[in-house]
């Protein structure tokens, strides 16, 4: 039998007296409850160690406050209450309190004609924290979407509405020959580029909401936006997409204010900041839009 008590560095003097912003632990592994789903986590848990002259803080009590968010839908009072026990766990030591959580939450999405439907994931970050007892919660939501550019729209149409001129002209119009016309890749000669983009949506959300409102923002976002990347698509849901390109089209300025108007109006939002980023496939940079709002207090 060991008779020897474990050392405890922690509670030793600091050799330099200097408080610390943030001392903690990043991407612990946790299964977490969002939305209903139990989805994997990575979480980064802090505090500030305020006392310069203790050595260090309690990781293992960060870490044991964590067991809370196993069992419990993933809101703002669940994320309030951990921090309290990181802080209660560090009376005399620390102020502040810090937990992010980062996973990818699981939407199923039917095809946009068949009877079809597949799983769209959506990365997530949450972001809590407590501040000389003011608590703060931000949610973070990458939306993916399609995007048509509407200047190369406009260029293409020329283009074929040119060929049309070169074919037709002083030329009697046949009902059928137009049609096999418009139906040839003669005809139209010209097509749009569209690019794969991504919102990434930054909010700050009111601190008594019951759960984090992640699938209404995201429906939201992808409803303004008009052209979600699909799931599971057949020839029928492809053509139905095109459609929708086609009547959708917009630069990253256009999509950066259909979704400044779309949050403003979700609940449980205080305020944002989104930035929607188009791929281009005309260049190898991207074209970026970024945006920004917080709720005026009466
Ligand atoms: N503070 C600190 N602890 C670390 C670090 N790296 C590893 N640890 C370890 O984290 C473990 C848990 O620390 P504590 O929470 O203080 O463990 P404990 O003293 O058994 O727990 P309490 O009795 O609750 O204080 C210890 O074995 C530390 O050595 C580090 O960089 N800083």
């Amino acid at each position: 039998m060991n008779s020897l008590t474990l050392p405890d560095i922690a509670t030793q003097a600091s050799r330099q007296a200097l408080p610390l912003e943030w001392v903690g632990m990043r991407g612990i592994a946790l299964p977490v409850l969002l939305d209903g789903q139990r989805l994997s986590a990575k979480a980064d848990a802090g505090v500030s160690l305020d006392d310069g002259e203790a050595r260090g803080i309690h990781m293992s009590r960060l870490y044991l406050a964590l067991a809370t968010l196993e069992q419990q839908n993933l809101s703002p009072r669940v994320l309030h209450q951990v921090l309290d026990d990181f802080l209660a766990s560090h009376e005399g030591l620390s102020s502040n309190a810090y937990l992010n959580i980062h996973s990818e939450v699981l939407l199923k999405r039917p095809a946009l004609v068949s009877p079809l439907a597949g799983w769209k994931s959506y990365p997530v970050s949450i972001s809590a924290s407590l501040k000389n007892n003011v608590f703060h919660v931000e949610l973070k939501i990458d939306v993916p979407y399609s995007s048509t550019c509407p200047c190369s729209a406009a260029l293409a149409r020329q283009l074929i509405q040119q060929q049309f001129i070169d074919d037709f002209a002083n030329k009697p119009l046949q009902h059928a020959e137009v049609l096999a016309w418009l139906g040839s890749s003669h005809g139209i000669v010209a097509t749009p580029h569209s690019q794969r983009s991504t919102a990434q949506l930054h909010m700050h959300l009111d601190e008594f909401i019951d759960e984090l409102p992640l699938s209404v923002i995201i429906n939201d976002a992808e409803a303004a936006l008009g052209t979600a990347v699909q799931t599971a698509v057949k020839r029928a849901d492809e053509q139905a997409f095109a459609l929708a390109n086609g009547q959708n089209l917009m630069f990253c300025e256009d999509a950066a204010r259909r979704l400044n108007l779309a949050l403003r109006r979700c609940p449980g939002v205080s305020g944002f900041h989104l930035r929607v980023i188009h791929a281009e496939s005309l260049h190898a940079h991207d074209a970026v839009a970024e945006s920004h709002w917080h709720r005026e207090h009466a």
